[in-house]
């Protein structure tokens, strides 16, 4: 008898501390699995974003919903990636299409990209100085950070210390990230990466690294009022947002959570170093390959587009940068960038989550949990119904009378050719800046250096992750180029 009563002390103990987590995590009572399906189909794709497009407005949960930064248990930690469609994700995209990523700004951040471009180009100058095969990787993505990090928090707020720690310990949390939604390998395997890097612990890093800074922004704001956000990080700190889901009561606005803060920060990381620096890879892996096209691109960066006087990079005007932007002034850069965002769509599927009021989208009918439907990009990008040997890098589609000549970056309201930057109400904001900074890099990486394979060889294997990247970092022979060489 006494050990039934202890059997059941124990148990109740273990629910109540159980129904305890359950609140403060707010871990619903019981998951109901979600079914996946994958799209293809370009047309079905084309349907289910823009014509069925409030269905198909929500992404699945963020894997972070559960706030970690002490004192805030109770909040949210969405960003613009995991929010609903509703009032508060229409406030937080604004404020970054309007505050720091609309080509406006773009003048501002030009030193900013001047400085990465002469950081990969000394990395890659040193590495082939040894003679020795260059990864490119490495050095691309400690410029491209270094770049998206000073427009995240302001350039006199971080200095290179700050930059280099928080670009370690945010690669990890990617890698953690990564590894923990892994499917490909066994549970075992996957329990002991886990165990090995935790995201929740590595999120928790990062927010301890960003919350001071964030502070220090908090108190030199008030020392500007010229109306103008110098960074991401002010303009998110005078942001108002509605609360929950009322947007028509101004009183009800709300400053964001220090969850919310940390979760927009890494997004903003995230989302404009990873797709640039996996796009900037590709294509020079292609690059490596066809000589060819190398040249091609080469005489156009060195003819083409305007350099500044000790001949450098591209001249700091910013309708310059606006031109190379667009086809107008290197085109063939802009078909060789398109084609690798065709081939490799540096993420590789958009996501939906579709769960239906009273459980049916158009007569049909939802399973109980909702259901998730991931549209593969790269299979639009290949599909041989639209594309001419699709496995071919073939930049010259993209070109006056090819079959991507009216194709862009973002699907055309009839018809989805590719769409690397998305499709619908939920498309990629950061589209023409990641295009400009990923055409600057590449414009510059060829201007100044020959690319071949050597001896090292070329693996177009892709990694299975958040973001497609090469699951083996290209290695490639570099020479310098001279102009005399050049010209
Ligand atoms: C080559 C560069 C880039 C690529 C290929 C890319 C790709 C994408 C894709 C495929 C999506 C999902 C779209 C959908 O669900 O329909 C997305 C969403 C998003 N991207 Fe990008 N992106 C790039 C650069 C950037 C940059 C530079 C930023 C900002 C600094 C950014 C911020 C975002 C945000 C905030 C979303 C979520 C939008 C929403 O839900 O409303 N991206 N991106």
């Amino acid at each position: 008898m006494e050990s039934l009563l202890s059997v059941l002390a124990y148990a109740s103990f273990f629910f109540l501390v159980l129904a305890v987590f359950r609140r403060i995590c707010r871990v619903p009572a019981r998951v109901i699995p979600q079914p996946i399906i994958e799209i293809s189909d370009a047309a079905v794709t084309r349907r289910a974003l823009v014509e069925y497009a409030d269905a198909f407005s929500n992404r699945p949960m963020s894997m972070f919903r559960i706030p970690i930064v002490k004192g805030h248990r109770r909040r949210r930690s969405d960003n613009i990636i995991s929010v609903p469609y509703g009032p508060l994700w229409r406030t937080l995209r604004c404020n970054l299409a309007a505050e720091t990523i609309h080509p406006t700004r773009y003048a501002s951040y030009v030193p900013l990209r001047r400085a990465a471009i002469d950081d990969i180009v000394a990395s890659v100058q040193s590495a082939a100085s040894k003679g020795r095969a260059v990864v490119v990787r490495d050095g691309l993505y400690a410029a491209v950070f270094s770049m998206i990090a000073r427009m995240c928090f302001g350039e006199g707020l971080v200095d290179e210390a700050d930059v280099r720690v928080m670009q370690c310990e945010f690669r990890e949390f990617i890698l953690a990230a990564v590894e923990s939604t892994s499917t490909c390998e066994s549970k075992l395997l996957g329990y002991w990466r886990r165990r090995q890097r935790d995201p929740i612990a590595l999120r928790r890093r990062l927010a301890e690294l960003f919350l001071p800074l964030i502070e220090e922004a908090r108190r030199q704001s008030s020392r500007f009022c010229d109306g103008h956000a110098r960074s991401y990080v002010d303009s998110l700190i005078r942001l108002r947002v509605p609360d929950e889901d009322d947007d028509n009561d101004e009183h009800l606005r709300r400053a964001l959570t220090e969850d919310e803060m940390v979760s927009l920060v890494l997004e903003f990381l995230g989302a404009g170093t990873e797709t640039v620096v996996a796009c900037v890879e590709w294509t020079l892996a292609h690059l490596v390959t066809r000589p060819e096209i190398q040249n091609k691109l080469r005489r156009e960066a060195i003819i083409n587009i305007k350099y500044d006087g000790d001949n450098k990079y591209p001249s700091e005007s910013e309708d310059e940068e606006r031109e190379i932007l667009h086809r107008g002034m290197a085109p063939y850069l802009h078909a060789v960038v398109l084609e690798s965002l065709r081939m490799h769509p540096p993420t590789p599927f958009v996501m939906r989550d579709i769960r239906a009021e009273g459980g049916v989208v158009r007569q049909t009918a939802m399973p109980a949990g909702g259901l998730r439907v991931h549209f593969v990009l790269g299979d639009i990008g290949r599909d041989p119904k639209t594309w001419t040997d699709p496995d071919e890098f073939r930049p010259e589609r993209f070109l006056a009378g090819g079959e991507g000549e009216a194709v862009g970056p973002l699907p055309g309201p009839k018809e989805i050719k590719m769409m690397p930057f998305g499709a619908g109400r939920r498309y990629c904001p950061g589209m023409a800046l990641g295009m400009l900074n990923v055409k600057c890099l590449l414009a510059a990486l060829v201007r100044e250096f020959e690319w071949t394979e050597g001896n090292c060889g070329v693996d177009l294997t892709e990694l299975d992750g958040f973001f497609k990247a090469m699951k083996k970092p290209l290695r490639a022979r570099v020479t310098p180029h001279t102009c005399m060489q050049q010209m």
